[in-house]
């Protein structure tokens, strides 16, 4: 049987419950997920006088291949992009600025820096998103950044997020969509501290100074992304969940939500909703934490179909704006980006192919039990057939024909490097 012909048996079984599935299709094709660069080279960058990579985040594995300039870095993104169906946008870091060999301090990044990245972006019609790096330097050494004592040290990094708002903009008005520009600090401590308040006025002053500047939300939106912990910062992190989840709402910044980042048993699919009724907006880093914020690759798990769902069946996908963070140098990183990124998108879909307006009556309904069932049943039908066809459609392989690509790839061009 062909792609078409099974999916026209498919197509069948979902129009039986009033699901539309070319129009869910057509929904689809439209929604952006934004791919982290740094899964390419593991969150190495290109500074000329680059740092280890600190911050409590940690990358493990040596498998061959990595990128070690932007030209190959983009390449590999070009390879993911082929695999993958839709539109997407590339996330990218401060240190993945390009000085042509020249040490530009990080508080000094110009937009003239990202240029090829920009024209690279223009080139692939691709939106770009950014974040400025407060990791992996030597003014973050014991951990602080924004929040820390000293004002010196404060005000370098202020300047640094300041520079990247500006480098955001000039996306935003070059790409003609706005940069989301997220803000991500690794302070805390190791152990239990004596002034848990301190820090966080500090760090809220520092946020403050920040955003002073307006910049017009068609080219920039901010946002800034709370964590639990990270290695050397067990006990105590400023930028918490509750932190910022109160400054994004009190300044009008979106929330950014990391997987990782929270209680092993605490969900990002159930904060969805109830953030969404007091902000516009908000922003994920679809990661997979494995005992810890391990940033794994994104599989199709159960909470990645949660958060999926919350997205389509609350009519969201556009007040959710989807990015991945997972970094694994253990397996080949363009199959990484590739079995990330078609999960993230195969969730959407499956979220679309539910009768989320039936279950919902049910639920009013109080009729938990056929709830239950329609929601266990739906888990068999041949999902695999619309997702088959979706990718033919949309020119990229179908199934795991694109590992060949791959192993193509990393035969020609990953293995020489
Ligand atoms: C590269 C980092 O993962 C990223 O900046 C940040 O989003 C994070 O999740 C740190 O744990
Ligand atoms: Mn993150």
């Amino acid at each position: 049987m062909s792609i078409k012909q099974s999916y026209e048996l498919a197509k069948k079984e979902y129009e039986k419950w009033g699901i539309n599935v070319d129009e869910a299709l057509e929904k689809l094709k439209q929604v952006p997920i934004s791919i982290h660069c740094w899964q390419g080279d593991d969150v190495s960058g290109f500074e000329v006088n680059k740092g280890e990579l600190s911050g409590g985040i940690d990358v493990t594995g040596n498998y061959p291949g990595k990128a070690r300039t932007p030209e190959e870095l983009r390449s590999d993104l070009e390879k993911a992009l082929t695999l993958i169906p839709g539109k997407h946008r590339v996330n990218l870091h401060a240190i993945y600025a390009e000085t042509n060999g020249e040490v530009v301090e990080r508080d000094k990044l110009e937009p003239k820096h990202f240029e090829n990245w920009v024209n690279w972006a223009k080139e692939n019609g691709l939106g770009l998103d950014f974040n400025p790096t407060l990791f992996s330097h030597e003014k973050s050494a014991d951990g602080l950044t924004l929040s820390h004592p000293d004002q010196e040290i404060r005000e370098f990094w202020i300047n640094h997020c300041i520079a990247s708002r500006k480098i955001a903009e000039y996306f935003g008005k070059e790409l003609g969509s706005p940069t989301l520009t997220n803000i991500w600090i690794p302070d805390g401590y190791k152990d239990v501290p004596s002034d848990r308040l301190t820090p966080r006025v500090r760090l809220k002053e520092s946020l403050d100074k920040i955003f002073e500047e307006e910049i017009d939300e068609q080219y920039n939106i901010d946002a800034v992304e709370s964590k639990l912990f990270g290695i050397g910062s067990e006990s105590y992190v400023v930028g918490s969940h509750e932190f910022y989840l109160g400054y994004a709402l009190k300044n009008n910044k979106l929330c950014l939500l990391d997987t990782g980042h929270y209680h092993p048993t605490e969900m990002v699919s159930n904060k969805i909703s109830a953030m969404l009724l007091y902000s516009d907006k908000l922003a994920l880093h679809v990661s997979r934490p494995v005992r810890w914020d391990s940033d794994h690759v994104v599989t199709l798990d159960d909470e990645l179909k949660e958060i999926a769902l919350e997205i389509v069946r609350n009519d969201a996908l556009e007040k959710v704006m989807i990015g991945l963070d997972f970094f694994d140098a253990s397996i080949n990183r363009v199959a990484a980006w590739t079995i990330g990124t078609r999960n993230m998108i195969k969730s959407l879909l499956n979220a679309m192919l539910v009768p989320n307006d039936h279950l919902k009556q049910l639920q009013e309904e109080g009729n938990f039990t056929e709830r239950l069932a329609l929601i266990e049943e739906f888990k068999t039908y041949p999902f695999g057939a619309i997702w088959d066809y979706y990718c033919e459609q949309m020119g990229v392989p179908v199934k795991e024909t694109w590992l060949e690509d791959v192993k193509k790839y990393e035969k020609e061009v990953l293995s020489n490097r």
